[in-house]
């Protein structure tokens, strides 16, 4: 489903690579934490999911598809099929939960009523039955971060990344978007979730990637996050080039490391953990409905309106645009920046407007 072959990143003008020679594959229907102290490569790694960033070295497969054969204007319909949550939601201001779940579809061109099932089905697989009304401004954290959950898999996608989703919210507002989480990969998505929050990790028993410096120090089944102080940090040496092919499925013992490799440095990892373990058996059951969540704490939701007020999206980016790539890439509207549509490409209205199904 998702497949590193040797890959290395290196951005420009950076002697150290942010990705350094990683192989790693990902099963369909995985959950997947990725973890490591800040600056250890999540990011870079989910960006190359999504083919934001290019390899310097190396091949991505994603759902079968090698990203370098797939033409800048071919990405936004590979990214239909994957799903993107952030830390700090991205949500548009100025639009209802409805429209803001609506935007994805309407922007790759889906017919009315399409929209107008798909739209309250997805809220209420969220906990957002009867909210489609309110402004973001008028919910708490996590319901804001579940409107964006329910923007990401309103289109059914098979993968969704989530790039730290509980970062801005209370334990137990994590807590219940972790168990929605839960519920959407148990329907079949596969999620590949980057996160600090070690009781988080701890609690779900999921596969976890360690990251530390570009490197993978640690790839376990049914993993906790197991790096609360630096000496516990588990060290595995990186595996090798020669991945199995996409048609090969490893079992649990393939996902350590060959033991004949030499042993790597120790990896010193700098996480601050916010969910405790504690926190989150205390959160049973881990379903937490919405209206319970609307208590945030008045930090909670100081930190959501900053996250949130940042997100302010400037009419002049909704006109057109050139197709001049350089001038599109420094003022990428939300749809852009979502990877629904190429940037710069043509909008609402145009001719030649992308859209209509994507298979
Ligand atoms: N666009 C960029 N240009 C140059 N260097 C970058 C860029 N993006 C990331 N880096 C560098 O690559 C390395 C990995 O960064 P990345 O954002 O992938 O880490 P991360 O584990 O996601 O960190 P965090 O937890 O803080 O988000 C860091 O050294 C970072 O400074």
């Amino acid at each position: 489903m998702i497949r590193f072959d040797s890959v290395t990143k290196t951005y420009p003008g950076q002697a150290r690579p942010a990705l350094n020679d990683i192989g790693v594959e990902i099963l369909r229907g995985e959950f997947v934490f990725l973890v490591g102290a800040s600056g250890s490569g999540k990011s870079s790694f989910l960006r190359l999911i999504l083919k934001e960033e290019k390899p310097s070295k190396g091949a991505i497969h994603v759902l079968g598809q090698d990203l370098g054969s797939i033409s800048t204007r071919k990405v936004p319909y590979f990214r239909r099929d994957l799903g993107v949550v952030f830390q700090d939601f991205r949500l548009l201001p100025n639009k209802s939960v409805y429209e803001n779940v609506a935007f994805t579809l309407r922007v790759i061109g889906k017919s009315r009523g399409y929209v107008q099932s798909a739209v309250p089905e997805t809220l209420k697989l969220v906990g957002l039955d009867g909210k489609g009304k309110r402004m973001p401004h008028e919910l708490s954290g996590g319901e804001q971060q579940r409107v964006a959950i329910a923007r990401a898999i309103v289109n059914k996608p098979q993968i969704l990344l989530a790039d730290e989703p509980t970062g801005n919210l209370d334990p137990v507002t994590s807590a219940g978007i972790m168990t929605l989480l839960e519920r959407i990969n148990a329907s079949g998505t596969t999620i590949v979730m980057a996160t600090h929050e070690a009781g988080i990790v701890d609690q779900m028993r999921r596969r976890v990637i360690e990251l530390s410096a570009g490197d993978i120090v640690r790839d376990e089944r049914s993993a906790g996050y197991d790096g609360q102080t630096v000496r516990d940090v588990e060290v595995v040496p990186r595996r090798g080039s020669g991945e199995p092919g996409e048609s090969g499925v490893p079992d649990a013992s393939d996902a350590t490391a060959d033991s004949d490799t030499p042993a790597a440095a120790p990896v010193v990892t700098a996480a601050a953990p916010k969910v405790t373990p504690e926190v989150m058996r205390d959160a049973e059951p881990l379903y937490v409905e919405p209206e319970a969540t609307d208590a945030v704490t008045d930090a909670a939701a100081e930190i959501t309106a900053a996250a949130t007020g940042t997100i302010q999206v400037d009419p002049e980016q909704l006109k057109p645009k050139t197709k001049d790539a350089a001038a599109a890439s420094e003022h990428l509207t939300l749809a852009e920046r979502l990877g629904l549509r190429a940037p710069g490409g043509p909008r609402e209205g145009d001719d030649d407007q992308e859209v209509g199904p994507t298979k």
